[in-house]
């Protein structure tokens, strides 16, 4: 897959090691994170993989901060990106029958790293239900987004 990464300082580390996991996996990934300790801003790079998402330059995104709450909120504001936090593998396969998430949030702060990875390994590998249902109630997300345009 065609994966768009991005982090604030406080997720850098996870960034690192999620990142290195999937090349070796032998996924294609386009790392617009920063890459250090140094104090930024997550809405920043909550934009710049929001982006890639809706402009279909990938095929889903991953972001990361402290607690993965702030980035996922600023992704949430970019019309057609629906970001999910997830703190466990359940959340993940659900996010993606449910709401067909196509970016999926985490926290280096509040998870662990081999559940950090056992997450994003559920989220790439679950695809979405189709399910009647769900589909009804994405377009009505949808229709939220068009009437705050
Ligand atoms: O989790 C986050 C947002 O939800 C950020 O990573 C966190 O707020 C950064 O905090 P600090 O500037 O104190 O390192």
């Amino acid at each position: 897959m065609k994966i768009a990464i991005g982090n604030d300082h406080g997720a850098y580390v996870y960034k690192n090691e999620i990142l290195d996991m999937l090349v070796k996996e032998g996924h294609e990934v386009i790392n617009v994170g920063c890459d250090g300790p140094e104090s930024v801003d997550y809405p920043d790079y909550a934009r710049k993989v929001a982006d890639l998402v809706v402009n279909q330059n990938v095929d889903c995104g991953i972001l990361l901060c402290g607690t993965g709450i702030g980035i996922s909120i600023a992704a949430n504001k970019v019309k057609g990106i629906r970001c999910a936090l997830c703190t466990d593998t359940t959340m993940a396969k659900l996010t993606r029958e449910h709401n067909d998430a196509n970016i999926l949030a985490l926290g280096q702060r509040t998870t662990g790293i081999e559940t950090a990875k056992d997450i994003v390994h559920t989220f790439l590998n679950t695809p979405f239900s189709n399910g009647e249902r769900h589909i009804k109630r994405i377009q009505k997300i949808k229709e939220i987004e068009e009437k705050n345009l």
